[in-house]
């Protein structure tokens, strides 16, 4: 009976989790998909190659690579110092576009993005043991949404309140092709990643194993 219930098969409805939260479900088609796991690879051997980052001299379970600007705990440079010095990769236009048609998708509002411009993007690289602990996303100086996507497997994805990492929270599965927003209210709301669930990636998303997950956010930050 599995094919008949399975989970790509049941209808997964767009929900708003809480004010500014919302998460789309198959947002971004499997061409789409595969596309953005071409553009992760070359990303990822780029000039500053994908690394754990390190967190009070632990490195995360997670693996990383930024547009635009270089992410390290807790700032932003063009630079990626804690890497090999290199300048970052720039924010590409396409994705400029596309988190505009992420906000105008999510709120239903066609002039939602208008006024939207990423200009990093922190990429995400989660094998089956990779976990994100709860926390803000609170470096950038804006209150601009962050736009979230994910490819390859699906992870269970903790969305909490605005005040603590802990409850209420609420758990909800991310799928590959799924949007979700942050934004508003709930744009400094904790959040993490649990667990991943090995082996779930859709055949012809392009990734084999593992999850990628990218965030386009504003930094609020001027100058090269
Ligand atoms: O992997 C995710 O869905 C969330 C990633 C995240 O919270 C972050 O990069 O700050
Ligand atoms: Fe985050």
């Amino acid at each position: 009976m599995n094919y008949l219930f399975g989970d790509d098969l049941m209808e997964r409805p767009r929900r708003e989790l809480a004010p500014g939260a919302v998460h789309v479900p198959n947002w971004l088609n499997m061409e789409q998909q595969k596309w953005l796991v071409a553009r992760f690879k070359e990303w990822a051997s780029g000039p500053v190659p994908i690394r754990s980052a390190k967190v009070g001299g632990h490195e995360m379970s997670v693996k990383t690579v930024c547009l635009g600007w270089h992410w390290r705990p807790y700032q932003y440079t063009r630079d990626a110092v804690d890497v090999n010095g290199n300048r970052v990769l720039d924010f590409p236009d396409w994705m400029v576009r596309l988190g505009r048609k992420a906000l105008v998708e999510a709120s239903g509002d066609p002039h939602a993005g208008d006024d939207y411009t990423p200009d990093t993007a922190l990429v995400n690289y989660y094998d089956a043991t990779a976990r994100m602990g709860m926390h803000q996303d609170k470096d950038e100086l804006s209150k601009a949404p962050v736009v979230s996507l994910s490819i390859g497997d699906t992870c269970q994805f903790r969305f909490g309140n605005a005040d603590n990492r802990s409850k209420p929270y609420e758990d909800i599965s991310l799928s590959s092709g799924d949007l979700f927003v942050f934004g508003g209210a709930s744009r400094f709301a904790y959040h993490g990643v649990p667990r991943i669930y090995p082996g779930t990636a859709p055949d012809g998303c392009g990734l084999a194993t593992g999850r990628i997950n990218i965030t386009m956010r504003v930094t609020g930050m001027s100058g090269q």
